[in-house]
């Protein structure tokens, strides 16, 4: 069953085609991926989706309605949760707080509407969700520390945690592995995939990083140009001579790992 369809999607930017009438399915459950040169329009994609760039055309639905346009409060209260390129922890504030954070901001309009706004305080069920994802993201040991204290890869695990925090039934993640070491985007494998078998969320995510696209994703979209390239199963990605041409074929890692998907 689908839970997001996104149909002849476009973005311009003056003349510039960013995406051009794209389609695209997410199975609901999947752990879907997509792929693309630099420029692609891979955030331009996400950005859209979530709400935080109108859309030029085209019509985005999520569990049958259509959110076209929403913004991003809205999209995430229906359970579409978003993070960013760069890390988006809260450097001053422990970890265990910005998990607190997490159960209003990305519901909430604005950070300081979360922080000093009069309309809702912490309950106690908020700190237990937040408690309790802690451990799910592994790093309890880390509860009082400032984020900003944490090495690149439990940040990275914060990042998801504060959007876990969010309740998502759709989970987009933008190039969550960038920066890694191999342990490291490792372990962020084994986050995602349980954020999908235990907390049931849906991943739609882009990465550069083609190990960990290809040992994670059961499905990928590749686009090139702002257009659908290919889509498939990692192998089929891998052996498509057009992808290899625009994009793998680019890269070395790529390559290596396109001969044993
Ligand atoms: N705000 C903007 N104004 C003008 N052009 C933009 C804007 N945002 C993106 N673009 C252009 O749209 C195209 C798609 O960019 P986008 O960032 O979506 O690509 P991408 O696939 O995410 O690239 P990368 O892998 O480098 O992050 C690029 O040519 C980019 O320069």
């Amino acid at each position: 069953m689908s839970q997001l369809k996104v149909t002849g999607i476009t973005r311009r930017f003056g003349g510039l085609v960013a995406v051009d009438a794209l389609d695209l399915t997410v199975e609901k459950g999947a752990i879907h991926g997509i792929i693309g040169p630099n420029g692609a329009g891979k955030t331009t994609l996400f950005s859209m989706i979530s709400g935080t760039l109108a859309v030029s055309g085209g019509r985005i639905e999520f569990e049958g309605r259509d959110v076209t346009g929403l913004p991003p409060h809205r999209t995430v209260s229906l359970g579409m949760v978003r993070t960013f390129q760069r890390s988006a922890v809260f450097h001053h504030f422990t970890v265990v707080e910005n998990l607190l954070l997490g159960t209003h901001l990305l519901a909430r309009p604005t950070v300081l509407g979360s922080l000093f706004g009069s309309h809702r305080r912490f309950t106690s069920a908020d700190l237990e969700a937040a408690e309790e994802i802690l451990c799910f993201i592994g790093l309890a040991d880390y509860r009082d520390a400032a984020a900003e204290t944490l090495p690149l890869g439990h940040q990275r695990s914060l990042g998801i945690g504060i959007a876990l925090a969010a309740k998502p039934k759709l989970l987009m993640l933008d190039e969550p592995a960038a920066g890694m070491n191999r342990t490291e985007s490792e372990a962020l494998m084994q986050l995602i995939r349980d954020v999908r078998d235990r907390m049931g969320a849906t991943v739609l995510l882009v990465e550069h990083d083609m190990q960990t696209v290809m040992g994670l994703c059961e499905r990928i979209t590749v686009l090139n140009f702002g257009r659908k390239l290919a889509e498939g199963r990692p192998a089929e990605i891998a052996a498509d001579s057009a992808v290899i041409e625009a994009y793998l074929g680019l890269d070395e890692d790529a390559q290596a790992v396109a001969a044993h998907a």
